[in-house]
């Protein structure tokens, strides 16, 4: 499937994936953070209210303890032991720090009566004591005593039970809650990782490529390569390329035209001098491996001067067009045809004997002849002669071929013009 990106629209969507990430784990952290804390708080509660249960029934047995002893003995020092322990200051903290429910309130209410019971009991025999110290105050201990005291261990303890199970209750409901939080935090960073990867196929896919794509063609250019193939898409990159595409045609068409224009002669369309000797050494080396032969012909239009003075320039350019378009047409087209400056033309003839050149050069020359200039009422009779030369083995080249070229040519126009020399 071929789908386009919108690299802005794109990027939106990362940055609200990435916000969605971070508020949603955020989230669950700290709803995560929170729970903890209120298990520790729990477990830091309980452990401080069933401590203060845990001291407060101490205190009760040593009270009573303390009591019976002082009964027994009658020693002081057991009494200020006694008064030293303060039972309902413990309760009442109770009362105060804590809630408890309804049933743990009226455990701990009886509980705080029976203890009330305990000292009313422990104060009359106290009352007793010393003058009658005596199995008969001993007594007092048994019965309602000892069942109020049972009563405060059993009424006690089932307090700490039930505050121990509603404890355990609720900490097992923050624990389910954190191990809910847990595996939505998994499934959320598996979701995330999932849709990381996914981002960054895209990304890959869609932006990392084609830009990739792209260097590799500047690269390519750069080099003076020909580029294999071109990839378009939709988006910024695809328009980006596109740019990029239409600029290197427009650079390519121009630098075409101005290929064309620093080989080509403005005023006839043939190649220029300049070109001429590029293109003219070139064939020198290949004929030289294929051990072929090159002839040059040098033109220079007879009495062209008049037809200036006499019909003006404008006729003269347009007079050496036709007689330019003569010569390139007689030649084959392999053949290198050049403007070589004023009314003279140059031709290179490709794997041609210097006996060929001549025909070639005499048909140029009757060619002209038998092609006067016609515009409207003007006819202008056109004779061309022609120096023809070939390349030797000698050491001058194109040079020394030109020369003797040029020396036939002026052989041509002292021997009465319109005719070809050979040298
Ligand atoms: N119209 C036109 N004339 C040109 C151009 N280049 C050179 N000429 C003219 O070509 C003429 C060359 O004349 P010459 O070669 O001296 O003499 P000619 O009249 O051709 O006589 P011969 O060559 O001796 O037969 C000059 O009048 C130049 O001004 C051109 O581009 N356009």
């Amino acid at each position: 499937m071929v789908w386009n990106i919108n690299i802005r629209v794109f990027f939106s969507i990362i940055g609200l994936f990435v916000l969605l990430q971070l508020v949603v784990v955020g989230g669950f952290l700290y709803a995560s953070n929170h729970f903890y804390n209120q298990w520790v708080e729990n477990c830091r509660e309980y452990q401080q209210v069933t401590g203060k249960i845990n001291k407060a029934q101490q205190q009760i047995i040593s009270r009573t303890r303390l009591a019976r002893q002082y009964a027994v003995t009658g020693k002081q020092q057991y009494l200020d032991d006694y008064r030293a322990l303060v039972t309902d200051e413990l309760f009442f903290q109770l009362f105060e720090s804590f809630s408890f429910s309804d049933s743990e309130q009226a455990w701990l209410n009886n509980s705080a009566n029976l203890a009330k019971q305990l000292v009313e009991i422990e104060t009359t025999v106290f009352d007793m004591v010393p003058t009658s110290l005596s199995p008969a105050v001993v007594q007092l201990f048994t019965g309602d005593y000892y069942q109020a005291q049972d009563s405060i261990a059993r009424q006690l303890s089932a307090l700490t039970t039930s505050i121990e199970n509603r404890y355990q209750s609720k900490n097992t409901s923050l624990q389910m809650m954190l191990d809910k939080l847990n595996f939505y935090i998994i499934v959320a960073l598996v979701v995330f990782i999932t849709i990381t990867v996914l981002i960054l196929i895209t990304m890959h896919k869609k932006i990392l490529r084609p830009i990739s794509y792209l260097t590799q063609t500047i690269e390519t250019m750069w080099r003076g390569e020909k580029l294999e193939k071109r990839v378009f898409y939709k988006d910024e990159i695809g328009f980006l390329a596109r740019q990029f595409y239409s600029m290197k045609d427009y650079m390519d068409e121009n630098y075409r035209d101005l290929e064309i224009m620093s080989f080509q002669d403005a005023l006839t369309g043939l190649y220029n001098r300049r070109y001429f000797f590029q293109a003219a050494e070139q064939s020198l080396q290949t004929a030289k491996r294929n051990k072929q032969q090159i002839c040059l012909l040098m033109t220079d239009l007879d009495y062209f001067k008049s037809v200036n003075d006499i019909h003006g320039h404008l006729v003269g350019d347009e007079v050496l067009r036709h007689v330019s378009s003569i010569i390139a047409g007689t030649v084959r087209e392999s053949d290198i045809c050049a403007r070589f400056g004023g009314e003279e033309f140059i031709v290179l003839l490709q794997n041609t004997v210097a006996s060929g050149a001549v025909t070639i050069a005499e048909k140029i020359r009757a060619n002209i002849e038998n092609s006067p200039y016609v515009s409207g009422d003007l006819t202008l009779n056109l004779t061309i002669s022609i120096g023809v030369s070939q390349i030797g083995n000698e050491k001058g080249g194109i040079n020394m071929t030109l020369d003797n070229a040029d020396k036939a040519l002026y052989q041509a126009k002292n021997s009465g013009r319109n005719r070809v020399c050979l040298i």
